[in-house]
């Protein structure tokens, strides 16, 4: 089985991936937009689940492009373009095209981030979070934006040995707020 290569902060739980890609509305032919990419983990499951997918995938880590580079090449994901550098600056470009899904995980200039998709017609954006501060802030951004479609509080605790027998044992909670474009 093909190894996933790690990088701080990635890849996204399993779990985690699977709920925020049932909320983006991926469809066959789009174009997908993984907005701090990370270990590029979020592309290769959304690629998994609808053919003909498009990937636009941006970190403004070099550690970070250099593996979602790696694990593309890996797990034979032919159809992205890897970008390195701050997305709000990225995505504004003309070269990077119509937006159809955002994936965001990455929230470094979270505001502008969601300006530049709205102006661009992002049709649905799924955004992770582990700071209610940021949770708040984005929820608003939202609204202002006309975006704001429901925001989710996930727990995953996952079976873990002991003395022979099981225990739960928690993870990190993590917000998932979802956006659409043509709210009202
Ligand atoms: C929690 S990690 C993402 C993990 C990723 N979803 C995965 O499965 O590997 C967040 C990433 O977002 C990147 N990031 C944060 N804000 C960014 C921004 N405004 N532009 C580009 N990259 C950003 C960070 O460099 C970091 O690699």
């Amino acid at each position: 089985m093909t190894e996933l290569l790690h990088v701080s902060g990635g890849p996204t739980k399993p779990e985690i991936i699977a709920v925020s890609l049932s909320k983006l509305d991926l469809a066959d032919g789009c174009r997908f937009f993984d907005i701090g990419c990370g270990t590029g983990a979020v592309s290769i499951e959304a690629s998994k689940m609808v053919r003909d997918i498009s990937i636009c995938a941006i970190d403004a880590r070099e550690e970070a492009i250099s593996v979602t580079k790696k694990n593309f090449e890996a797990f034979k994901i032919n159809n992205a373009q890897v970008f390195s550098g701050e997305s709000s600056d990225i995505l504004e470009k003309q070269e990077v095209g119509s937006i159809d899904c955002a994936f965001i995980g990455g929230t470094k200039n979270i505001s502008r981030v969601l300006e530049v998709l709205a102006e661009k017609k992002a049709k649905s954006i799924v955004l992770n979070a582990v700071r209610i501060e940021t949770v708040v802030n984005v929820i608003n951004k939202m609204k202002e934006l006309d975006l704001f479609e429901e925001a989710l509080h996930i727990i995953v605790s996952r079976s873990a040995p002991i003395t022979g027998e099981t225990m739960f044992k928690p993870e990190n909670p993590i917000y998932i707020v979802v956006g659409k474009s043509g709210k009202n």
